[in-house]
């Protein structure tokens, strides 16, 4: 390399775990991401994976407006020392990223954000690494495992009952999880398109990608099962039965 090259390292990585939801489908007083999974609370089992992970330089917390104080605890007791800031979330999942895009405005558009689910607690250094190996050749990148049961579109019929309208090839179907990762450029793009569409909704970010940006590929890397979201009540105690298991593995 001749001397007069700039040479700029490895992109710096941040992760944003997402915890600006109220937790309506599990119901209770708090949020589901405060509820305790074999004694660490969720959130702070998502916020160590990524503190875990060699390949993250920085955390960034998205944590729903009430509690950024106990979201600041669980922080300073746990000695989670990657976390830079904790910042409060918006009203719906797509606000809560823009707070997390927000929160990395002075990187460069070449360095790599994971949007992560703080209710996927389980997420494996594996998981992280696959994803952020996969951003050094592509712009945007999901983690997702296939489906085992077969999925149908469904329609209502004449009498209001719900019928299938269509079986789609599963073979060609796959669940998206988190961590999602993409270049900066990539991202900040995409959101900056969406929300100047008053008709945006989005369930996760890759879909924002491939809606607002679409000459960027997606890419899709193997996730895994034991990656579930506590969404449902039920669903901490197959989490805590799935940690036992990888801990005793
Ligand atoms: N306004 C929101 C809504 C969701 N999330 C986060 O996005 C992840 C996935 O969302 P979901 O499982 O739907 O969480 P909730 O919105 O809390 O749950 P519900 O939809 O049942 O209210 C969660 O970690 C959640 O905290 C967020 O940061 N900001
Ligand atoms: C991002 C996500 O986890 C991918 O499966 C999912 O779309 C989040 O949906 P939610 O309704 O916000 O839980």
């Amino acid at each position: 390399m001749s001397i007069d090259q700039p040479v700029r390292g490895r992109p710096h990585v941040t992760a944003a775990v997402l915890a600006g939801g109220v937790g309506s489908r599990m119901g209770g007083p708090r949020p589901k991401q405060l509820l305790r999974l074999a004694g660490r609370t969720v959130l702070e089992r998502s916020i160590a994976a990524f503190c875990a992970a060699p390949e993250v330089d920085e955390v960034v917390v998205v944590m729903v407006a009430d509690h950024v104080a106990e979201a600041e605890k669980i922080v300073a007791e746990g000695g989670h020392g990657k976390v830079s800031r904790i910042v409060p979330g918006g009203a719906s999942r797509s606000e809560s990223s823009r707070a997390a895009l927000r929160a990395v405005r002075d990187r460069a558009d070449d360095d790599l954000l994971l949007l992560h689910d703080a209710a996927r607690p389980l997420v494996s250094g594996r998981t992280i690494a696959a994803c952020v190996a996969e951003l050094a050749e592509a712009g945007a990148v999901g983690v997702a495992v296939p489906s085992s049961d077969t999925v149908v579109r469904v329609a209502t019929d004449a009498h209001g009952h719900e019928v299938i309208d269509s079986v789609p090839d599963r073979s060609g179907l796959r669940r998206m999880q988190t961590p999602q990762g993409f270049r900066l450029g990539v991202v900040r793009r995409a959101y900056e398109r969406a929300f100047a569409d008053p008709a945006f909704v989005a369930t996760d970010d890759c879909g924002v990608v491939l809606r607002y940006l679409p000459e960027e590929p997606v890419r899709i890397v193997p996730g895994e099962e034991s990656n579930i979201k506590v969404t449902h009540p039920g669903d901490l105690a197959v989490a805590e039965t799935l940690l036992r298991a990888a801990e005793e593995r």
